[in-house]
């Protein structure tokens, strides 16, 4: 398979956190730029510190590492609602969404090789977090739900960004986003043979686009995650970070719809790292990342903002509300 050279860029978010007036517009128009190019960048500084990072794949470690019976007990209930709790390896197939973006169909629907831990905003109403028995993991509550919070400022940081780089008014964004239908995960990849990933035979993590506004993303050192370059559809640029504390960021579909395609979402994957891609035989080490995903307030509607559509027609005129679309996504996948 053709391989592109390219690598996404890397941003500093200290000028932005810490920059005069001029200093927080060329970095809001360098962070447009690289999502308008890849849509996906990396972000050091962001404001998350390294203990919390480390933190949080203790967390996802302690509670991965649990004997199944204990996972069990904060199972994800079976409606494909917002997501909530634990899910054991194979229950969800991101191949149900392959190609939604693109509006084509995918023929092949693999399990994706992975478990999952949700949690929401314990604030929400409508869908309560579903936690490990705290006689299991004593801190696993508190310190997640404190990392949930960090994640919301970052994201209503990055948000605050883009409307400086694409001219909105101050809060246009951010006024849509709360962080009731935010989501934070945890992933784990257990350990698996080469071969069994080779030709889509199955996946870590089948290519799809995210569904919200952005993504946060931290990830160990294990590498296998690419993302599809928009400029050339088919090759694929693997995003690898020197450090646990490099957040990549990525554009989801609300944003796409939102913007009438002036940020785009793009299509990623969990696949074989690229130093074991010569290799026939042999076991990837298990691998772990942590996901936030940003989102509209549910009721938000997540057709084309006035802003974009006065010039050109509306590409995304329907009215389907934040938590309608997600439903959608979550039903062809869960
Ligand atoms: O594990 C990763 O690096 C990516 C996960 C991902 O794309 C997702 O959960 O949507
Ligand atoms: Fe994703």
């Amino acid at each position: 398979m053709a391989m592109a050279s390219t690598t996404i860029p890397t941003l500093d978010f200290t000028r932005f956190r810490e920059g005069s007036t001029l200093e927080r517009q060329t970095f809001s128009e360098q962070l447009l730029a690289g999502f308008v190019r890849y849509g996906f960048v990396k972000v050091v500084n962001h404001g998350i510190e390294d203990h919390m990072i480390q933190g949080i794949f203790d967390q996802s470690k302690e509670f991965f590492e649990m004997p199944e019976r204990l996972k069990l007990k904060a199972e994800h209930p079976p409606r494909p609602d917002p997501h909530r709790g634990w899910s054991r390896v194979g229950k969800e197939k991101l191949a149900g969404i392959t190609g939604f973006q693109k509006g084509v169909r995918n023929p092949k629907i693999v399990d994706d090789a992975k478990e999952s831990f949700d949690i929401g905003s314990n604030q929400d109403p409508l869908f309560p977090n579903i936690w490990p028995d705290e006689e299991d993991l004593p801190v696993f509550k508190a310190f997640t739900s404190s990392y949930f919070e960090q994640c919301h400022e970052v994201h209503m940081g990055i948000l605050r960004c883009i409307e400086l780089a694409l001219h909105l008014t101050e809060g246009r964004l951010e006024s849509l986003c709360c962080a009731n239908h935010t989501e934070l995960r945890l992933t784990h990849y257990p350990e698996i043979d080469v071969d069994s990933l080779r030709g889509g035979k199955r996946n870590r993590i089948t290519e799809h686009t995210d569904f919200g506004t952005i993504t946060l993303l931290w990830q160990d050192s294990t590498g296998g995650l690419e993302v599809e370059d928009p400029l050339a559809p088919g090759v694929y640029i693997p995003v690898e970070t020197k450090h646990k504390s490099e957040m990549v960021v990525n554009i989801g579909d609300t944003l796409q719809r939102w913007t009438n395609d002036t940020l785009c979402s793009v299509n990623h994957r969990v696949t074989i790292p690229v130093s074991m891609r010569d290799h026939d035989r042999g076991m990837l080490p298990a691998r772990t990342s942590i996901a936030f995903f940003g989102k509209a307030n549910r009721d938000a509607s997540l057709r084309c903002l006035s802003e974009f559509s006065r010039d050109r027609p509306p590409r995304f005129d329907e009215d389907v509300t934040a938590l309608e679309y997600n439903q959608r996504m979550v039903e062809k996948t869960y």
